[in-house]
C-alpha cells in the first residue's frame, strides 16, 4: 500500500461574496454541482428549504446560542433578503473536546458570519488545537487528575476567545475508545468530573455537553469533517482513521453489499447520506499491541509479554491506557498481528476499486515516524522490521506498529497493494478529526442514526 503525503487540497471558501442558500447553519462547502450522477452524492439546493426547519436538541433556545436566525429560519428570510441589510459581521465560536484513549485535545474553531442580514453562511475562519497526553483514560483511579487535563486546556480558550463571547460559546466534549473500553462506573466517575470542570467554565454547557460517543458517530462525524475540508464536487472521499482504542472506516457505498449494521444515516445539506462506516474497538493501535502481545485484559503485572515485533533484546516496562506490562521481543511477527485481525475486520468491496480514502491519526503519525510518508509500500513498512536496532531509538514499537497497519489495510480491510492513501494531519490547516464534523453536528443536528 502506498501512501502520498497530501499537503493542500484547496478549498475553503473564506467570505464569500453571497450566498442564497440560507438554510445552513454550517459553514460555506465549495458550491455544489447539481445533477451529480454518483447516487448518493451531495446535493446542494440553492433555494432554501426548510429540511430541518426545527432543531431536535432537548432545549432548542439554548441549543444555538451563538446560532444567527436570520440564516436560519425560513420565515424570516423575507424580511433580511437584501433590502434591508444588517451590515455587522458576526463571529461565533466552538469548542470540541476530543477525549482520546492516548490524549485530551481541545479545538477551538471561530466561525464568521459576513452578514446575516444579506443571508451570508457563516464561514469556517479557522481552528486552534492543543493537546495533552495521556487520555482522560488513564486517570481510570484519579478522576481529580483527569479533570485537571481538561481544565488545562480550557485555558487556552479563555485566551483564544473574547470575554465577551464565553458565555454564548458552547463547549462539548466527547469521550472515544479509552472511556468506551473502560469498566461503566469508572468512565462515569470521569466524566462526572470532566461535566463539573466544564460547569465551572465561563463558557456554555448544555445538558448533554459531556458523553461517551458511539463508534458509528466518530467514523461518521469524521467522514463529515473531511468531506467538507477536502469539498470534492463530484466525489466523496473515504476515510481510515487509526485511534489507540478504536479504528474507523467510513465511505459511501456502491454497493449494497454490507451488514446492514454496517450503514448509517444522516442529514446533511439538504441530503440523507448513508454511509458504510464501522469502529472497530480494541483494533486501534495501542489496543492492537496489547492483544498482539497476549496482554489485553490483563492487569500487567504478573508476567513478561513477548513479541517476535519487538527488537530481540528488548526488555522494558511500557505504560499502556495507565497500566504497566512487562514486554520483550520474541517470535514471529506477522503471524502474531494477524491473530487480532482476522475474523474481525470485515472486507467492503469498496476499498478493491479505485475510491479515494485519506487516512489520518496514527497512520499518519507512524508514517511520519518510518520517514516513508511519500513512498509507503507495503514491502518497505516490513523492512522496518528488518532494522529493529536501526529504529529502536524512535520507538521499539514500529516493526509492530507498521506490520499491524500493514495487516489491517490489507489482510483486514483489503486494501490491495498498489493503492494509493491520501495522507493528512491536517486539510486546510483544520485537524482531520471528527471533531469538526461533531461541531457541525451541535449546530445543526445531523440526526445520525
Ligand atoms: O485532531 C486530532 C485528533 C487526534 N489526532 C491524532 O489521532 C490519534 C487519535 O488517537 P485517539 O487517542 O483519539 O484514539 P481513540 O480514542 O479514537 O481510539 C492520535 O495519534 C492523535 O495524535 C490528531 O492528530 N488530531
Amino acid at each position: 500500500t502506498y501512501y502520498r503525503h497530501h499537503r493542500y487540497v484547496p478549498h475553503i471558501p473564506r467570505h464569500r461574496e453571497h450566498s442564497a442558500n440560507a438554510e445552513n447553519l454550517l459553514p460555506e462547502v465549495s458550491n455544489p454541482s447539481h445533477g451529480s450522477s454518483q447516487p448518493g452524492a451531495p446535493t446542494y439546493p440553492v433555494t432554501p428549504e426548510p429540511v430541518h426547519p426545527a432543531p431536535e436538541a432537548v432545549h432548542p433556545a439554548e441549543a444555538y446560542p451563538v446560532a444567527p436566525e436570520v440564516a436560519y429560519s425560513p420565515r424570516t428570510l423575507h424580511q433580511h433578503d437584501g433590502r434591508s441589510p444588517i451590515n455587522t459581521s458576526r463571529i461565533f465560536y466552538g469548542i470540541m473536546f476530543d477525549a482520546g484513549s492516548t490524549g485530551s485535545r481541545i479545538h477551538i474553531y471561530k466561525f464568521i458570519q459576513k452578514d446575516p442580514g444579506r443571508l451570508e453562511l457563516p464561514v469556517l475562519d479557522n481552528e486552534i488545537y492543543h493537546a495533552v497526553k495521556p487520555g482522560l483514560s488513564s486517570y481510570k483511579d484519579k478522576p481529580e487528575e483527569g479533570g485537571n487535563t481538561i481544565r488545562q486546556l480550557l485555558k487556552i480558550a479563555k485566551k483564544a476567545i473574547p470575554k465577551e463571547a464565553w458565555s454564548r460559546t458552547p463547549v462539548v466534549l466527547k469521550a472515544t475508545a479509552g472511556l468506551r473500553m473502560l469498566p461503566e462506573e469508572k468512565a462515569n466517575a470521569l466524566l462526572k468530573e470532566v461535566q463539573e470542570v466544564l460547569d465551572d467554565s465561563p463558557f456554555f454547557v448544555r445538558e448533554d455537553g459531556v458523553s461517551i460517543m458511539n463508534g458509528a458517530n466518530e467514523g461518521v462525524l469524521a467522514w463529515v469533517t473531511v468531506n467538507f475540508l477536502t469539498g470534492e464536487k463530484l466525489k466523496t472521499v473515504g476515510i481510515l482513521d487509526l485511534g489507540g482504542g478504536s479504528t474507523q472506516i467510513t465511505f459511501l457505498p456502491k454497493s449494497k453489499t454490507a451488514p446492514e449494521t454496517y450503514i448509517s444515516s444522516f442529514d446533511l445539506f439538504n441530503h440523507t447520506y448513508q454511509v458504510y462506516t464501522h469502529s472497530y474497538l480494541g483494533n486501534g493501535l495501542y489496543a492492537a499491541r496489547l492483544a498482539i502481545l497476549g496482554a489485553k485484559d490483563t492487569d500487567g503485572n504478573h508476567r513478561v509479554f513477548t513479541s517476535s515485533c519487538l527488537p530481540k533484546k528488548f526488555r522494558e516496562d511500557v505504560t499502556i491506557f495507565g497500566t504497566t506490562y512487562k514486554i520483550s521481543g520474541y517470535k514471529l511477527c506477522y503471524y502474531e498481528v494477524m491473530k487480532v485481525i482476522k475474523g474481525i475486520v470485515h472486507q467492503p468491496y469498496e476499498v478493491k476499486g479505485n475510491s479515494i480514502f485519506y487516512a489520518f491519526s496514527y497512520y499518519f503519525d507512524r508514517a511520519v515516524e518510518t520517514g516513508l510518508i511519500g513512498e509507503w509500500a507495503h514491502a518497505k513498512s516490513l523492512s522496518v522490521c528488518n532494522k529493529m536496532t536501526k529504529y529502536r531509538a524512535i520507538s521499539p514499537f514500529l516493526c509492530m506498529d507498521m506490520t499491524y497497519i500493514t495487516c489491517l489495510l490489507k489482510e483486514g480491510f483489503g486494501f490491495k497493494d498498489s493503492t494509493v492513501l491520501q495522507l493528512a494531519k491536517k486539510v486546510n490547516n483544520v485537524e482531520t478529526s471528527w471533531a469538526l464534523g461533531a461541531t457541525f453536528d451541535y449546530y445543526r443536528n445531523l440526526n445520525i442514526h
